[in-house]
């Protein structure tokens, strides 16, 4: 696709920057060395390592993520296991739905995912057909551009037999080659194995770190000392065959996630922090317009937006205003981000609204993060399975009232001869049913006079079921007086991609200056910056050494990444380089400094320069670091200098 990025006022050059990340070696390909290598029979597709500034810049907008979510709100962080049994994503709902639909090229052997087939072609038959200027790609007329754009503003709205219709209608061909393609079929995202030597034991590497989180309900809601609402967070890898990775680091086969599950009652989706982000302004591509074939964006303030129910609730609107706080944090282009509303089809069957924060790039729009109501869905289906309670139970601020309810009785004269050491684990499995699995047993007693019942833990001899008949338990409706409220949480799930961001990022905070284009820069915010100070001694001289080391190991000391580049290349090359990757602030060691003591402190985006003492220098720097002080701010103590900015051409 053609970059239409701009930044700074220059047009987004996609080639220069992909050797940047490259040359600086942010991330690259996974193995690959292999790729050339004879023989190799691997698919690297879609499987990227970090290198050092990658991995310093990916930790520092985890960190920020850490400190905006988790610590701000009291969140209760979990780090759960890849590795899941199939019960539980079938239970789930993955093994079954967790696909995109494919289609695949007989003639090349290619398979391609059918909605970004079709995308691609119509939006390339656009950009042609537009000037139309060769037999192949003639002049569109208006009522195609149309169609093409209403097709395209709801491309994520279709099934696969709609994608199939749309296939055959349009004629859309593979563009590599020119093929046809086969109708879609569904492709399951999940990468299966078993775990142990005898491989029974069906097993998939997570999609998501939700499931874990829910599984965990239970003891986070008592850790949490049974107060609601309250959230759980995750940061971890997940992992999806992708059916054809192709944009770098934005679709990718093994990925970091941070996800948050805010379990809140369903009756009350209000949030008491939401007068802190009512007046944002958030620019909003709703359901309707998107069905209406358009994508312009409508700015609108939180409060507006949730009062008029564009957003469903209180604390969805309140999730997304937190979004785009983080997202600006980190160093996204506020004027290339968007929250797009999902389409009815689009959305899981039980969400109830849901919002993607997409970023623009030279890929076009992307989603970094999804931001859903899953209703109760997950908790109920898990609870159902394993008849486990998933639930909460609250004083009832009505006072009591009078309900009939499913209890269950066992004979406590028979469980004790007759479960012996397993007595007390199958009173506790009978105590932790759910209401609805007590009515389905009740049915199962009353037709067959016994049931199977999964317990809790294993007995004693390793089993971990126990049949039960209608001696020993009775299952009866009873009335009462309830005093308590019990529900299923409704869950609101930000979930954020990090890679995704990363890679918006660095484009967004790309530019070159004016004067040179070959002189790019990343504009990384402090907080995600790899490096945040570059030491840079004016020559390799030695007496520069024992300064330019005391101060790494001072700022060391203040907790503040540093790098010394006492490489022989000019001060400006040196300055060139560390733009390149980001870092902020330089420092210049001179011979005015093995005489009096002053360093200079140097701004990377305007190159500004200011002199002072080493203590005011650092001082200004922790400020700056800290987001206390601005530059302006900095400028008040330190003096401006300008003898070394000729250096830097
Ligand atoms: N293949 C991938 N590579 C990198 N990040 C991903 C990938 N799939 C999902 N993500 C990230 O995880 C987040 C949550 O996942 P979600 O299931 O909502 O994505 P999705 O709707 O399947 O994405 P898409 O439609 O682009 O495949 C996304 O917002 C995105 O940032």
């Amino acid at each position: 696709m053609a970059p239409s990025t701009t930044l700074k006022g220059d047009q987004f050059d996609c080639a220069q920057f992909e050797a940047l990340v490259k040359r600086r070696f942010f991330f690259s390909e996974s193995f690959e060395i292999y790729r050339t290598a004879p023989n190799f029979q691997g698919d690297n597709r879609g499987l990227y390592d970090y290198g050092p500034p990658g991995c310093a810049l990916q930790t520092n907008i985890v960190d920020v993520w850490r400190k905006h979510f988790v610590l701000e709100e009291n969140m209760l962080e979990v780090d759960c296991t890849v590795i899941t049994p199939e019960t539980v994503l079938k239970t789930s709902g993955h093994v079954d739905k967790f696909a995109d639909w494919m289609c695949k090229d007989l003639a090349k052997g290619e398979y391609l995912r059918a909605d970004h087939l079709v995308e691609n072609v119509l939006q390339s038959r656009l950009a042609s057909g537009a000037k139309g200027t060769t037999k192949k790609d003639p002049k569109l007329d208006e009522a195609t551009i149309k169609l093409y754009n209403e097709i395209l503003a709801q491309i994520d709205n279709y099934d696969g037999p709609e994608l199939g219709q749309l296939i055959k209608e349009h004629d859309i061909r593979n563009p590599d080659g020119n093929g046809e393609v086969q109708p879609p079929i569904p492709f399951n995202l999940m990468f299966r194995s078993t775990v142990g030597p005898s491989a029974a034991a069906p097993v998939y590497l997570r999609p998501e770190t939700a499931q874990g989180q829910f599984l965990n309900f239970r003891k986070l809601l008592e850790f949490n000392q049974g107060a609601m609402p309250f959230a759980s967070a995750s940061i971890g890898k997940s992992y999806r065959n992708e059916i054809s990775p192709r944009s770098g680091l934005l679709r990718v086969r093994e990925f970091l996630m941070a996800e948050i599950e805010y379990y809140v009652d369903p009756d009350a989706k209000e949030h008491e922090r939401f007068h802190e982000v009512t007046s944002l302004e958030l620019p909003l591509l709703a359901k309707q317009t998107q069905l209406d074939g358009k994508t312009t964006l409508r700015k609108m303030s939180i409060e507006d937006a949730v009062k008029s129910k564009t957003i469903d609730n209180e604390t969805l609107g309140y999730f997304l205003g937190r979004i785009m706080l983080f997202l600006l944090k980190v160093g996204v282009d506020p004027s290339k981000l968007r929250f797009r509303q999902h389409l009815d089809n689009e959305m899981a069957h039980y969400a109830c609204d849901c919002w993607d924060a997409e970023l623009f790039t030279s890929h076009g729009w992307i989603e970094c993060v999804g931001c859903a109501d899953r209703s109760a869905y997950d908790l109920t289906v898990h609870s159902n399975f394993t008849g486990y309670p998933l639930t909460v139970r609250e004083l009832l601020q009505t006072g009591p009232i009078r309900v009939e309810v499913w209890q269950a009785l066992l004979d406590k004269k028979l469980v004790g001869p007759r479960f012996k050491r397993d007595a007390k684990v199958v009173q506790d499995s009978v105590e932790a049913l759910a209401q609805p699995v007590l009515e389905k047993l009740a049915a199962d007693l009353e037709i067959n006079g016994i049931i199977t019942l999964d317990t809790i833990k294993p007995l004693a001899d390793g089993r971990s079921a126990v049949e039960l008949s209608k001696d020993l338990l009775t299952i009866k409706k009873v009335a009462h007086l309830q005093t308590t409220r019990q529900y299923t949480p409704n869950v609101i799930e930000p979930s954020f991609g990090i890679g995704r961001i990363l890679y918006s990022v660095l484009e967004h905070t790309y530019w070159h200056r004016p004067q040179d284009a070959a002189r790019a820069v990343l504009s990384l915010p402090l907080a995600v910056a790899p490096t945040k100070v570059l030491i840079v001694p004016l020559s390799a001289q030695p007496q520069f050494v024992p300064i330019t080391r005391r101060l790494s190991s001072r700022l060391r000391a203040l907790g503040i990444s540093n790098n010394i580049d006492s490489s022989s290349a000019s001060i400006g090359k040196r300055y060139a380089r560390n733009d390149e990757l980001g870092t902020p602030l330089g420092i210049t060691v001179d011979f005015d400094t093995v005489v009096n003591g002053s360093i200079t402190l140097r701004d990377r985006d305007s190159t500004a320069q200011l002199r002072g003492s080493e203590d005011d220098v650092l001082k200004a720097v922790k400020s700056l670091v800290g987001g206390n002080e601005s530059w302006e701010e900095i400028a008040q103590y330190l003096k401006p200098f300008s003898t070394l900015e000729q250096d830097e051409s």
